[in-house]
């Protein structure tokens, strides 16, 4: 049996793209204070795998797929804005150039990690001018987003280019977490 550890509704609707099984039980880990942690490729691996032990604890037996997104500019890593300011200042950090989007992703079963892998992905913002954040803040759509932006919403319309796998911006890289799933027997071509 495979589990998703997210509340996430985008790493769900990426999920279902592989048609298979599995249940949705968010973790209730709390990642805050974490942030503070090393590089951003350490942090969103390290996250991951703290979300899908805290599931895998109560749910012997069973697989756990989780997953953490960090986002990365100039050195510092950013996690969900709490306000309207912090959106603000996120969105103004990512204003005219590249940042990375690393998301972690790990399997653990029995509380014991058994893959981990972290994902990159570099993200070419154009020059926001303050009309453009005020509308964005306004529409929502930062709050529930590290970074303070969602790529498959209207934060799309700041995005000039991106490098690497565009799922992966979103939430759980595809091609990765197949290959992940196809090494442990969860995802089965049945050809
Ligand atoms: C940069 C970016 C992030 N995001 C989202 C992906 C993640 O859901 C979220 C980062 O927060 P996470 O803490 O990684 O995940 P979550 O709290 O949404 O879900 P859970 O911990 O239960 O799995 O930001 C987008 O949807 N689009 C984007 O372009």
């Amino acid at each position: 049996m495979l589990i998703l550890a997210s509340k996430s509704p985008r790493r769900q609707e990426i999920l279902d793209i592989l048609g298979i099984n599995y249940s949705v039980i968010p973790s209730d880990f709390d990642e805050e204070g974490v942030l503070d942690s090393p590089s951003p490729i350490a942090l969103a691996e390290i996250l991951a795998t703290l979300k899908g032990r805290a599931v895998s604890n109560n749910n012997y037996g069973a697989y756990v797929l989780s997953a953490d997104t960090v986002v990365e500019v100039d050195g510092i890593s950013l996690g969900k804005p709490k306000d309207f300011g912090e959106s603000k200042e996120m969105l103004k950090l990512l204003s005219g150039k590249a940042h990375s989007v690393i998301t972690g992703v790990s399997l653990t079963k029995d509380g014991l990690l058994l893959d981990s892998f972290s994902e990159m992905t570099k993200v070419y913002f154009k020059n926001l001018t303050e009309t453009e954040i005020n509308w964005y803040i306004n529409t929502k759509d930062p709050f529930d987003k590290a970074g303070g932006y969602g790529i498959q919403g209207p934060g799309g319309i700041f995005v000039e280019k991106i490098e690497g796998c565009y799922f992966n911006v979103v939430g759980l890289p595809l091609s990765r977490t197949a290959n992940l799933l196809r090494h442990h027997d969860l995802f089965k071509l049945g050809v």
